[in-house]
């Protein structure tokens, strides 16, 4: 049977020692697309910030590809919300894009012409070539959405643990974006996504998990992607309110 790519037993994460996370357990398909469901305040986007180490949980256990989490984390590429980013910062889009790269590198390396060819590909693939030598305090919400992906399909990692990278976006970039995880799901890569939009759950993901405070549900589309388990989450106040 098929490992798991990432597994979580028991995952509980607090801020300021109030738990919004308790005893989660899921586990990611390898070469899935799996959407990550829940209503405002269901702990989505801390779920995944525990996952890349970037918050510390009270308990739990995190296992990503049977390694140690500092190495795992290199094969996982993460694109946070926009709205966690400094897009200020004097940066031009490659630079950014670059940024994917230093995980193979180290911080302290020059990026070299190769490094570049690569960060060039990933601008094309979405369509943001034109845009390399721009600022990228001058891109609109859309075109910084794409620049993330760009940066994330730079660091050539095979999993993807995306935070509404549709949030704000034009049809047209949501469809690039949409297509180009399909494309990449093909090439073996296996995508984690924070989803709002129930409506296109079907036809953007095989796989779904259902948050509120916990883990209510998850598995395939079919499965699990049912009123029963929406109503679950969305509609019935959770028992620890
Ligand atoms: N840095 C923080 N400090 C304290 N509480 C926080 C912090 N970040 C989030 N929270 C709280 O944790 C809970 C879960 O937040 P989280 O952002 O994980 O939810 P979410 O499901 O991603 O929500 P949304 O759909 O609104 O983005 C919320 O009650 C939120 O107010």
């Amino acid at each position: 049977m098929e490992r798991d790519t990432i597994t979580v037993k028991d995952l509980s994460i607090a801020y300021d020692e109030k738990p919004v996370v308790w005893h989660a357990n899921m586990s990611l398909k390898p070469n899935s697309r799996t959407a990550i469901v829940g209503p405002n305040g269901a702990g989505k986007s801390t779920l995944i910030k525990g996952i890349m180490g970037l918050i510390k949980p009270i308990s739990g256990e995190i296992n990503i590809e049977d390694k140690p989490l500092k190495d795992a984390l290199k094969n996982v590429a993460y694109v946070p919300q926009k709205g966690e980013v400094n897009w200020d910062f004097p940066a031009t889009v490659l630079d950014v894009v670059l940024m994917g790269r230093y995980v193979h590198k180290g911080w302290f390396k020059r990026t070299n012409k190769k490094d570049t060819e690569i960060a060039m590909d990933a601008l094309k693939i979405m369509k943001m070539e034109a845009f390399k030598d721009r600022q990228i305090s001058e891109l609109s919400g859309g075109q910084r959405q794409r620049v993330f992906l760009a940066r994330a399909i730079c660091h050539d990692a095979d999993i993807y643990i995306m935070d509404e990278p549709l949030q704000g976006i034009d049809i047209t970039t949501e469809k690039l974006i949409i297509d180009t995880m399909k494309n990449l799901q093909k090439e073996g890569k296996t995508f984690l996504v924070v989803h709002h939009n129930l409506d296109t759950v079907e036809d953007y993901f095989d796989h779904v998990i259902i948050v509120n405070k916990t883990i209510l549900s998850s598995g395939t589309i079919e499965d699990v992607w049912n009123q029963e388990n929406i109503n679950q989450a969305y509609y019935e106040k959770s028992v620890r309110e």
